[in-house]
């Protein structure tokens, strides 16, 4: 199958533009994640991709195939959604292999009587059943098989629901915030089973989600999107590493990054007036760094932070310290829980020049300030 290409989509609700000029490609074979708060028109995005929404402008490729002159039956995706969708009045084993049945029985043989009269029916449901099965079995659900939805737990219909998915054998699934109805536990784990089943299918997976740890955890590459655009398109770990927007970098990571007001290039009052030329270029308006970047010992080059310890907040294996610089806004740091300051302590912290992110005015990164080359003798 072919890469899948989206080339300046445009759509809009009413006077609501949701998704505002939107170019994208869809690796085949790839786990890419659309991450965003809601209302960013991940959904809708999703949607184009199924067929279940036309864009207003825009095209929708895939190899030679013009996606938006196929039905969503030809387009040769299955969706799961964050509420399961499944039809309560049927089993397990219905809900599972109603796609099979679509496709392999006429309008007539599905009718309840027709399997009694038609011995063809039969075998061909016994078929469904086994391929319906062997699916129900790779999920862990075989024992539920004649279950209806409202025997189930939350995990258990999803499952069904992935399975039901899996039957079809599409080349691409979409994800609509699958996991979102699940407690944390159970969340974690299907998570591992989903990237799992990606792995072993070898399928496209396009995956909705507001959840960065879902994101980040799952995916080959992540989209970060912001009011109908996308931000940023990257592996997890370069956009954790290099942020290309400070929208990027406040959504992804946690506790989130600082930020701190530079004027003109220059470190403020927060900063004690301490040059950063060495750190971020001029045009940075704004300096980032995570709260697990700050170090207590000292480092040559290092930014240097100092303030009021205002809260400290024992974690676990590490404490998180609010410090109140004089004169700016507070930052948020993860330090070590033994040796970490108390509350109303005064702290000096420092976070490595190479763990400083620079934004400029309208909040795009700035490239780093090379490292200095080392002299020839
Ligand atoms: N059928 C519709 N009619 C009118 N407005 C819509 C429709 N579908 C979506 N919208 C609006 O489009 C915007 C984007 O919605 P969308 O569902 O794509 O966002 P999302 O990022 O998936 O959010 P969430 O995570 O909350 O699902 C929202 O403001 C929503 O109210």
């Amino acid at each position: 199958m072919a890469d899948i290409h989206l080339q300046d989509i445009r759509k809009g609700y009413g006077a609501t533009q949701v998704l505002d000029g939107l170019s994208l490609t869809i690796r085949d074979g790839e786990f890419l994640t659309l991450l965003g708060a809601s209302g960013c028109g991940k959904s809708t995005l999703l949607k184009l991709l199924a067929g279940l929404e036309l864009p207003d402008t825009g095209s929708i490729r895939r190899g030679d195939d013009d996606l938006l002159r196929q039905s969503p039956a030809e387009r040769d995706c299955a969706m799961v959604f964050q509420s399961y969708a499944l039809y309560p009045h049927m089993t397990v084993r219905d809900n599972v292999c109603t796609p099979l049945y679509m496709r392999m029985l006429g309008f007539w043989q599905r009718l309840p009587g027709a399997r009694w009269l038609d011995p063809r029916v039969r075998r061909q449901l016994r078929e469904a059943h086994a391929q319906g099965l062997a699916v129900a079995r790779t999920l862990g659900i075989d024992h539920l098989w004649l279950r209806r939805p409202a025997q189930l737990s939350g995990g258990q219909r999803q499952r069904v629901a992935l399975a039901r998915a899996m039957v079809r054998r599409p080349s691409v699934f979409l994800f609509d915030e699958p996991l979102s109805n699940l407690d944390a536990n159970l969340r974690q784990a299907l998570r591992a089973e989903i990237r799992q089943l990606h792995d072993q299918l070898g399928r496209t997976f396009v995956y909705v989600t507001h959840d960065q740890h879902e994101a980040m955890s799952m995916s080959d590459r992540v989209a970060v999107m912001k009011q109908g655009r996308i931000l940023q398109l990257g592996t997890p770990t370069e956009i954790y590493e290099a942020p290309a927007h400070r929208d990027v970098a406040a959504f992804v990571g946690s506790p989130r990054m600082n930020f701190l007001t530079l004027a003109a290039g220059q470190a403020g009052p927060a900063l004690q007036d301490q040059p950063v030329g060495h750190i971020v270029p001029r045009e940075a308006a704004q300096l980032g760094f995570r709260p697990h970047a700050a170090r207590l010992a000292p480092e040559p080059g290092a930014l240097r932070v100092a303030g009021r310890v205002v809260q400290a907040e024992f974690t676990g294996a590490e404490r998180m310290v609010t410090l109140q610089p004089e004169g700016g806004e507070p930052v948020v740091l993860v330090l070590p829980a033994h040796g970490a300051p108390a509350r109303g302590e005064d702290l000096v912290v420092y976070v490595p020049a190479h763990a400083c992110h620079g934004f400029d005015a309208r909040g795009w990164r700035v490239p780093a300030v090379p490292a200095a080359q080392p002299r020839a003798a």
